[in-house]
């Protein structure tokens, strides 16, 4: 059985039409489906939690997240048996790292069209952050520091609705990351990996650690990254002056940023981050709060995603 969990509110209201011309073609073809589409932020958990209850293990639930990252980070963190559903993804949103790394289409009628078919099904690491009792998946990254706080301004500027509207949504970002790197002051970091190998950093912009290859809507950030191999891939900057890091940034749109000095990537099965400094955090994109303390993990069991044929 398939179930859709839809987030109108993606991409500024773009979300509501496109469901209104899939739900029109699911119709149309007589398929068995559920839907409910969020009313609050936070909605699409509570309804993935209580829609994994639908599948058993010999039928699992096809649970098919349709909105931008924020949507996938939800949806993912509300099912806990990963026994009783299938994922996939039809996007909706502005983002769309969580497609780029996965290489699946950007279009959702095309989505769709690979969704019904499911004829290739794959498992996916899910990753899960603990910030004080709170437990969150992840699909794509999550970070603290430099990248987190462009992305909690620009969920918070109005402007946001505005630029996405004339379809540059990507200028917003730019505007705020430059005007934020002027500020900004790095600060001391220690990340510890697999609870063994501590590193510390006195003069640190950002670390995200992530379990795909792009974040930020388009940066490579961990070029090797894969979904599928058990591993988080982690990168810090650090130690860089301002000039130079701005000149590195658009590097990292094709993963050329790997060499530069003061930019770390190195793996791991499980991270804990400490920072001198209260921070801001971004779990996929959206508001993680301002931390001084991350720990992230996988599960030990990855869900099954459907993917396009390749
Ligand atoms: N009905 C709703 N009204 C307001 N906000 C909602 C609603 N439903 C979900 N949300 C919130 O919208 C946020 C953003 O959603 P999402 O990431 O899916 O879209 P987006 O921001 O347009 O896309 P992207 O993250 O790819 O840029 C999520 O954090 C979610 O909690």
């Amino acid at each position: 059985m398939y179930y859709f969990i839809v987030n109108p509110n993606s991409h500024s209201g773009r979300g509501r039409i496109i469901w209104d011309q899939l739900h029109q073609q699911l119709l149309l073809r007589g398929i068995s489906f559920q839907y409910c589409l969020t009313r609050y932020s936070g909605h699409a958990t509570k309804i993935a939690s209580e829609a994994s209850l639908l599948g058993i293990d010999s039928e699992p639930v096809y649970m098919i997240a349709i909105g931008g990252d924020g949507t996938i980070q939800e949806v993912l963190t509300g099912i806990t048996d990963f026994d009783r559903v299938v994922f996939g993804y039809i996007p909706t949103g502005s983002g769309n790292d969580f497609c780029r790394s996965m290489e699946l289409p950007f279009d959702p009628m095309e989505s769709l069209e690979y969704i019904l078919k499911a004829e290739r099904i794959a498992p996916m690491d899910v990753p899960y952050l603990i910030c004080g009792e709170k437990k969150s998946h992840f699909g794509i990254s999550t970070g603290i520091g430099y990248d987190a706080g462009v992305c909690q301004e620009v969920l918070a500027t109005p402007l946001k609705k505005v630029f996405n509207r004339l379809g540059l949504g990507k200028l917003i970002y730019l505007f705020i990351a430059l005007k934020q790197l002027i500020f900004i002051s790095p600060g001391k970091m220690t990340v510890t990996l697999d609870g063994e190998n501590t590193f510390s950093y006195d003069h640190v912009y950002f670390t995200a650690v992530m379990n795909q290859r792009y974040e930020g809507g388009g940066f490579k950030f961990c070029p090797d990254a894969r979904p599928d191999d058990g591993q988080l891939d982690m990168i810090l900057v650090e130690g860089v002056g301002k000039l130079k890091l701005l000149f590195c940034l658009p590097t990292a749109f094709f993963g050329k940023h790997t060499g530069i000095k003061g930019i770390h990537i190195m793996t791991c099965r499980d991270i804990h981050i400490h920072s001198e400094n209260a921070l801001p955090v971004h779990i996929d994109g959206e508001s993680g709060g301002i931390r001084q303390d991350l720990t992230v993990s996988i599960e030990k069991k990855p869900l099954k995603i459907i993917l396009p044929v390749v």
